[in-house]
């Protein structure tokens, strides 16, 4: 498994699918939340922790926030005990263009408050900023991002939807966040298979099927990505592909 050194630019995506390549449950807000779709196994979420801890930046969409909750920790020796110290954490990035997220529940926030975690940054749309001027929920919202640290990424134009240019990669990147981890959903990785600025994909392989009427996977273009490496941890299968 090929792991960015620092100083490097490196886009790669990450994430546990079914054999039936599911990756999460369907959710549609207003509805229940269905909660995780736990797929890996106790030895590959700990190379997804390694992976991490060769991020410098972990990306994730909306929804994932909104249905997960996630901590985007890189937590090692065993990611449900141990957390790496905070100058060795990755960046959260949230890709959340109208600030629509509930920051003051977020975990990353709570984590980043207690120093445990880094405090995110957020991509935005340029209305967005605009609208945290007049609109005192969004202003609100933003204080809470800046509050603990983080800052919000105003991507160039509000009309984009190439991924380098959605998700702010310049940016991010004349930031230090070279190498950027994007972790999904499944959306925001479609998304991302499309675009020519990522360089692998590293898929983790859970032996099992799920419903594909409660879950969601993702709708990648025609791709063919040359094989470099795939390994058996525990009883999943991770493949790695590289673009070159
Ligand atoms: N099994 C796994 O490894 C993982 C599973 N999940 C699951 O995935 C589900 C959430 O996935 P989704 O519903 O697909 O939502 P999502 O989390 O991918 O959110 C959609 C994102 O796409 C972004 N987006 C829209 N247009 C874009 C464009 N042109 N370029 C780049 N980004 C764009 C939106 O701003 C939003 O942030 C949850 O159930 C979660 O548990 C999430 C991460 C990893
Ligand atoms: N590697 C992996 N395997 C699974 O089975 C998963 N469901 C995920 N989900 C991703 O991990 C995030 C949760 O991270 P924390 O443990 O809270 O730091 C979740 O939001 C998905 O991005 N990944």
């Amino acid at each position: 498994m090929y792991l960015p050194a620092p100083n490097t630019d490196y886009v790669f995506l990450t994430w546990a699918q079914s054999l039936n390549g599911r990756i999460g449950y369907t959710y549609s807000q207003g509805k229940p939340n269905p909660g995780q779709l736990v797929l890996s196994g106790h030895e590959s979420f700990v190379m997804t922790h390694k992976l991490r801890a060769h991020a410098d930046g972990i990306m994730v969409g909306s929804t994932t926030v909104r249905v997960d909750n996630p901590s985007l920790t890189a937590r090692l020796p065993d990611p449900a005990h141990d957390t790496l110290p905070l100058d060795q954490q990755p960046r959260p990035i949230l890709v959340d263009s109208s600030l629509s997220l509930d920051y003051e529940s977020l975990k990353v926030i709570k984590l980043a408050r207690l120093g445990v975690g880094k405090a995110p940054y957020v991509i935005v749309s340029p209305k967005t900023e605009s609208a945290a001027k007049s609109d005192p929920i969004i202003e609100q919202k933003v204080n809470v991002i800046t509050r603990v640290g983080g800052k919000l990424i105003v991507r160039a134009t509000d009309n984009t939807v190439r991924f380098h240019e959605y998700v702010a990669l310049d940016q991010l990147r004349e930031l230090g966040i070279r190498r950027l981890m994007v972790e999904g959903g499944a959306r925001l990785l479609s998304h991302a298979l499309k675009s020519e600025c990522v360089d692998a994909a590293i898929v983790t392989i859970s032996p099992q099927f799920v419903d594909p009427l409660s879950t969601i996977g993702i709708d990648a273009p025609s791709l063919n990505w040359p094989c470099k490496s795939w390994e058996m941890f525990g009883d999943d299968v991770v493949f790695e592909g590289r673009r070159r």
